[in-house]
């Protein structure tokens, strides 16, 4: 439970609203109470009138008294009604106040775990599945909004109307308060247990249901494997018995909300049987009045919805409790790259590798041995090597997506530590393996580096990247939505877009990962050609797989399991005739073949 006081922060903020709400709990309850009140003195008023009607028999008086009886007894009624009304506005007051600033909490605390999941590093992001970093910023917040909202409203509400309630009763009558509110205790646990049944059951029907989203998004999302492989009636058999199994749990839920009601109503019951077999008990010895009954019977009834609501309460405490521990093993998180509150510095762009090595935090793979080179500004690098050998590796720990593990990088000759990190990624270009464009239309996924959108810079940066043509060829152009929502640029497309995303920046460092693997010799070589221009006096980092895309660099690092086992010139390597002319060959025989 003591992870709930994390949240001590936000009633303090908003102290303002939950202090009035407070206070609007006690009044509405006040005029809650006070009906009850009324109703035992009108329901005296009708006992004793119907005695005084009765002695005027025969008498014109009969008359007067019927006629003072009736305007009394809707004065009462008037009177309810606008305790009713006051109770009711009061009502809306708490909601309004307590409620609100559950919710405000609610968006506050989306916004904390939000902007510390930005801070994260890669490797956190790697350790955990987007589900459930999902799950724990909307489904596990709004789990906790409850315990903020309803769970604070009700457990006040609960607290105070059974001071005012149970004080009222024992005024009246100290037995018949004993007996009447008896079952109540027992109505509380029930609730508290069935209530955690439906909650257990609930919650694995939302697992099913989660499953089963995942399983219909991965489907839709692989559809073209499963028509090429005919597998459509596989992958229906499966839906088939993954919904069955969702029936099932749905099923057994209904059975105990099935339950949940008639149980409650039947404890209800018995305290009302209770409390007029005994009342009328009292009423006979004369200790209370007629009036007294229905004023109990009212009480009563207002008690039960706070006695019902106790249970649900601290299940729902419970499980605002179990999220929050989940938002905190979040939130204590601390992220393992740290930029050094440094000035931002103008970068030249020399990059040094000092015997770096590096194994993968989670995975224990060792990914580079000693890795030292140099380039320099306005050198183009490039690095070659099997796959898995641990280009990417390198490419990453440039942009600081990890710190390496051994021997150290130098900017400028400066530790990459030391830099401002956000000052230093901002003068980088990076172009990742993956393509990831987002749903959105062709321009701002250019401009993605830039707050304000310049179209000649995009445009050029299009130029630049060789796809210009093929987007001004869409009906939209620039305009032209893209992702799960628009039209699917094709692979090669979509690795100039993020080529011309880079580009864009006018980046002092440009490093490709493998980016250039979908687009044909020809195209290829017209972007090398711009990039050429546009890096002039700046540093590229090129990963590629075809020596075809890096024959020019003014350095090559060949790279096989973690290790630089040559690095030269084309020229030079060539003259070696080992590794890197091996595999000019293999490339060279297997060109030839496809020819
Ligand atoms: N995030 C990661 N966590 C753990 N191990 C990783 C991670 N990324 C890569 N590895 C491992 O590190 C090694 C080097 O991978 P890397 O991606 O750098 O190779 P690569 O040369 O870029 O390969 P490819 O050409 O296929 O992209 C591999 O054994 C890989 O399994």
């Amino acid at each position: 439970m003591k992870e709930l006081a994390h949240l001590n922060k936000f009633f303090y903020k908003y102290r303002w609203r939950l202090i009035p709400g407070i206070l609007f709990v006690v009044i509405s309850n006040i005029f809650g109470v006070l009906p009850a009140q009324v109703i035992r003195v009108a329901f005296d008023l009708v006992t004793e009138n119907i005695g005084v009607y009765q002695l005027f028999e025969g008498f014109n008086r009969q008359e007067v008294i019927y006629d003072i009886f009736g305007s009394s007894l809707l004065l009462f009624g008037v009177l309810v009604l606008i305790l009713a009304l006051l109770r009711g506005l009061f009502l809306f007051f708490m909601r309004q106040t307590i409620i609100l600033m559950s919710r405000h909490i609610e968006y506050d605390q989306k916004n904390e775990i939000y902007s510390h999941y930005q801070r994260l590093s890669l490797a956190f992001y790697r350790r955990h599945n987007t589900g459930d970093l999902m799950n724990r910023v909307t489904e596990d917040v709004s789990r906790v909004r409850m315990y903020l909202g309803p769970g604070i409203m009700y457990s006040i509400n609960t607290v105070v109307l059974f001071i005012l309630v149970i004080y009222a009763m024992v005024t009246v009558n100290v037995r018949l308060t004993v007996f009447s509110i008896l079952p109540l205790p027992v109505l509380a646990v029930i609730i508290f247990y069935v209530n955690t049944i439906i909650e257990f059951r609930s919650e694995q029907i939302q697992k099913r249901l989660s499953g089963l989203s995942s399983f219909v998004q991965e489907n839709f999302s692989g559809i073209r494997v499963i028509k090429s492989y005919v597998r459509e009636g596989f992958v229906r058999g499966k839906f088939a018995d993954e919904s069955e199994d969702y029936k099932t749990q749905s099923m057994a839920l209904a059975k105990v909300q099935a339950m949940f009601f008639p149980a409650m109503l039947l404890l209800i019951g018995l305290s009302n049987v209770i409390t007029i077999y005994i009342g009328g008990v009292e009423v006979m010895k004369g200790n209370i009045t007629a009036g007294n009954i229905a004023e109990f019977i009212v009480y009563l009834n207002m008690l039960a919805f706070p006695v019902i609501s106790l249970g649900w309460v601290t299940s729902l405490v419970q499980r605002a409790a179990a999220s929050q521990k989940r938002i905190n093993e979040f939130l204590h998180e601390v992220p393992e790259i740290i930029s050094p509150d440094v000035p931002a510095k103008h970068l030249n762009g020399k990059i040094e590798f000092k015997n770096v090595s590096f194994v993968y935090p989670d995975t224990g793979i060792e990914a580079l041995k000693n890795v030292s080179f140099i380039a320099n500004p306005g050198e183009m690098v490039a690095i070659i090597g099997r796959t898995g050998s641990g280009k990417s590796t390198m490419g990453n720990l440039i942009m600081r997506m990890y710190d390496t593990t051994g021997g150290q990088i130098l900017i400028d000759n400066e530790p990459l530590t030391s830099l401002n990190l956000d000052s230093y990624r901002a003068q980088i270009g990076f172009v990742p393996q993956e393509v990831f464009l987002f749903s959105d239309i062709i321009s701002h996924n250019i401009a993605f580096s830039a707050d304000k959108l310049d179209m000649p810079r995009v445009e050029q940066a299009a130029r630049d990247a060789a796809v210009y043509n093929n987007i001004i060829e869409l009906d939209k152009g620039f305009d032209t939505l893209i992702g799960e929502r628009g039209v699917t640029l094709s692979g090669g497309q979509k690795q100039r877009v993020s080529i011309a995303r880079a580009i864009v920046k006018q980046p002092q460092v440009l490093i490709f990962d493998d980016c250039l693997s979908a687009v044909d010799t020809r195209t290829e070589e017209e972007i090398l050609n711009n990039l050429g221009r546009v890096m002039q006096g700046k540093t590229s980092v090129i990963i590629s797989h075809r020596i075809s895309t890096i024959k020019n660099a003014d350095k090559i690092l060949v790279l096989d399991n973690g290790e630089i086992i040559e690095q030269g010139t084309h020229n030079e390597l060539m003259d070696l005739k080992t590794a890197y002319f091996e595999l000019y060959e293999k490339q060279l025989l297997e060109e030839e073949e496809q020819i």
